[in-house]
C-alpha cells in the first residue's frame, strides 16, 4: 500500500484534509491512498512558493535555473522506470505507450522550456518627442509569481510537466493539484526535484478533490497570481470565476468534442493507422482525440467497415504485456459514465459496427475496461455526436461535398482540434483553415512539435501554450520609457 503525501517546502507532509483510496483501473483494486490537503496546507504551499519566489528563486541567475530544468530531464529519465511504474499505477495504460509518450515527454518539457527561456525575447521601439530629442520604449518580463497548477488524469506526466516546465523556466514557483484519480508522479517529481537542487518551495504539490477541497481552495487562493488549467469545460467555467476575485489571469485548456474529415482521395492506409489512433489511443482518453468521423461517400462503407475491424483488434490486460494494447479507463465511474453513452447509443437505433459494452478480459474481472466502440446512423443531435464522451469511440457520417464536410465539422460548441486526410493539396488547406480550431492535423494525428501554438478554439479553452506562447502567459511584460 503506497502513501500519497502532499509536497510543501521540499517535504513530504500529511494533510489534514480527508485520506482516500487510490484504485488500480487495471484491477479495481485499492493500491494506496491518498493524503489530501486541507485549507492549511494549502496556505502552507502558497506561503512557501511565495517565499522561495522572494528568495533563492527568484534570484537565481537564467543560466543557473536554466541548467537545473536540464537536471530534472535527466532526473526524470534516471529514473524512468521508476515513472512510468508510478504512471501505470494510476492510469493502467499500457507500458508500451506510457514508455513512448508519457515519461519521455515529461522528460522532454523540461529540455525545451530551458531551451526557450534562452532565445525567448522582448519589444523595443524608438520614438519621436516635440523637442526632437526622442524616446526609447523597451519590454522586459518577469515571472508572473505564484502559479497554480490544476492537472487532469488523462496524461499526469505529460500534461503536468508541460504547465511546471514553463512556468519554473520563467522564473515563477508553483503549487501543482494533480488529479485525485493520478497522484503517484507529481508526487515522485517532488523527489527529483529535491535531488538535482531545485531550491525548497519552488515546487509544491497538495492532493484532493477539486470542488470544497484542494482543488478550490488553491484557485481561490488570494497567494496564487495566475491558473493554468487542463480539464474539463465546466471545471474551466468554475476556475474562471474563482480566478475573477483579484483579476488573475487564467489559461484553460479544456475539453473537446473533436471532428474527424476523411475525404475520398486519402491515402486510406494512413489515414486508418492515423484515425485508429485518433479514436482509440490511451482508451480514447485524450482531448486530442475524433469521437466524430466524417468520412465522404466513395470510401464510407469500406472506411467503417475497416475502422470496425481495427477497433476490434485490440487486446486488454497486464499493461507490462507486450501484446496489451489497449488499457482501462481511469475509474469505474468514468467507466459507468461512458457505457451509459454505450447505452445511449443502441436506445437512440445506433449501428453499432464494432464493440458496444464491455469486455470479459481474463484475469482482470475488477478492472475498468470498455470495448472500443464504432457507430454509424445517428443523427447530429443525437447524444454521442454532441458530448465529449472521453472513451474509445467514434460516430461516423457520411459526407458528400467538401463545404458539407466542413460544416459538419463545425457543428460543435468545442473547437480543440481536427484531423483532416487528404491527398488534395488545396483541399488540405482550405478545410484545415475553415474548421474552427486550435490545432489541426492534415494526414496526421497528435505530431507535436512544442514551439507551436497549443490550445482550443470556442468552448475548449483560453488562451495558448508552447513555445513563445508559454512564455507570455508565464511571464509579465513591462514596458520602459526612457525620455532621452
Ligand atoms: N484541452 C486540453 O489540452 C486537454 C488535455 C487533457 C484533458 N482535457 C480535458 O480534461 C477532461 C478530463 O480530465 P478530468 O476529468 O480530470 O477533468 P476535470 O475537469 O474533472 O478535473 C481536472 C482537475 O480539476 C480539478 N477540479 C475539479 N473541480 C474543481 C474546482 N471547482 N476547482 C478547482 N479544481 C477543480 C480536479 O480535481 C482535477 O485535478 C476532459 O474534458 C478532457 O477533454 C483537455
Ligand atoms: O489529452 C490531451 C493531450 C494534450 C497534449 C499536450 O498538451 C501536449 O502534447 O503538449
Amino acid at each position: 500500500m503506497t502513501t500519497y503525501l502532499n509536497f510543501i517546502d521540499g517535504e513530504f507532509v500529511q494533510g489534514s484534509g480527508p485520506t482516500f483510496a487510490n484504485h488500480y483501473p487495471v484491477t479495481g483494486e485499492v493500491i494506496g491512498e491518498v493524503s489530501s490537503a486541507g485549507r492549511a496546507e494549502v496556505d502552507a504551499a502558497v506561503g512557501a512558493a511565495r517565499a522561495a519566489l522572494n528568495g533563492p528563486w527568484g534570484k537565481m541567475p537564467v543560466a543557473e535555473r536554466v541548467a537545473l530544468l536540464r537536471k530534472l530531464a535527466a532526473g526524470i529519465n534516471a529514473r524512468f522506470d521508476e515513472f512510468l511504474a508510478a504512471e501505470i499505477r494510476d492510469t493502467g495504460k499500457p507500458a508500451s505507450l506510457a514508455s513512448h509518450i508519457d515519461i519521455p515527454r515529461g522528460a522532454a518539457n523540461f529540455n525545451v522550456f530551458a531551451d526557450q527561456v534562452l532565445v525567448t525575447g522582448t519589444e523595443c521601439f524608438e520614438m519621436d518627442t516635440p523637442d526632437g530629442r526622442g524616446a526609447v520604449n523597451y519590454s522586459i518580463r518577469r515571472p508572473r509569481g505564484v502559479i497554480g497548477v490544476i492537472c487532469p488524469w488523462n496524461l499526469p506526466l505529460l500534461l503536468m510537466t508541460w504547465k511546471v516546465a514553463p512556468a519554473l523556466a520563467c522564473g515563477n514557483t508553483v503549487v501543482v493539484k494533480p488529479s485525485e484519480e493520478t497522484p503517484a508522479t507529481a508526487t515522485l517529481l517532488g523527489e527529483v526535484m529535491n535531488a538535482v537542487g531545485i531550491p525548497r518551495g519552488v515546487y509544491n504539490v497538495v492532493h484532493g478533490h477539486g470542488p470544497d477541497a484542494a482543488g478550490e481552495f488553491l484557485t481561490t487562493h488570494p497567494g496564487i497570481d495566475g491558473i493554468t488549467f487542463t480539464g474539463e469545460t465546466r471545471t474551466g467555467e468554475a476556475i474562471m470565476r474563482a480566478a475573477a476575485n483579484g483579476v488573475r489571469p487564467v489559461s484553460l485548456e479544456l475539453g473537446g468534442k473533436n471532428a474527424g474529415l476523411v475525404f475520398d482521395d486519402a491515402d486510406l492506409d494512413a489515414a486508418l493507422e492515423g484515425i485508429g489512433r485518433a479514436c482509440f489511443a490511451n482508451s480514447g482518453q485524450v482531448c486530442l482525440g475524433t469521437e466524430r468521423l466524417y468520412v465522404q461517400r466513395g470510401i464510407y462503407e469500406q472506411f467503417c467497415e475497416a475502422l470496425a475491424e481495427k477497433a476490434k483488434g485490440f487486446a486488454f490486460g497486464d499493461p507490462f504485456a507486450k501484446t496489451t494494447t489497449m488499457g482501462p479507463v481511469i475509474s469505474a465511474e468514468h467507466r459507468d459514465k461512458v457505457l451509459s453513452y454505450y447505452a445511449k447509443a443502441k436506445a437512440a437505433g445506433a449501428e453499432i459496427l464494432a464493440g458496444g459494452g464491455a469486455p470479459e478480459v481474463d484475469g482482470f474481472n475488477g478492472g475498468y475496461f470498455v470495448q472500443p466502440t464504432v457507430w454509424t446512423g445517428l443523427s447530429a443531435d443525437a447524444a454521442v455526436v454532441t458530448d465529449e464522451i472521453f472513451g474509445p469511440c467514434t460516430h461516423i457520417t457520411p459526407f458528400d461535398s467538401e463545404e458539407e464536410g466542413v460544416a459538419m465539422a463545425n457543428a460543435s460548441p468545442y473547437g480543440l482540434a481536427t484531423s483532416v486526410w487528404t491527398s488534395n493539396l488545396g483541399r488540405a488547406h482550405r478545410t484545415a483553415a475553415q474548421i474552427e480550431v486550435g490545432i489541426a492535423w492534415v494526414n496526421s494525428w497528435f505530431l507535436r512539435d512544442l514551439r507551436t501554438p497549443f490550445g482550443g478554439a470556442k468552448a475548449s479553452g483560453i488562451g495558448r501554450e508552447g513555445g513563445i506562447h508559454s512564455m507570455e502567459f508565464y511571464t509579465e511584460l513591462r514596458n520602459i520609457c526612457i525620455k532621452l
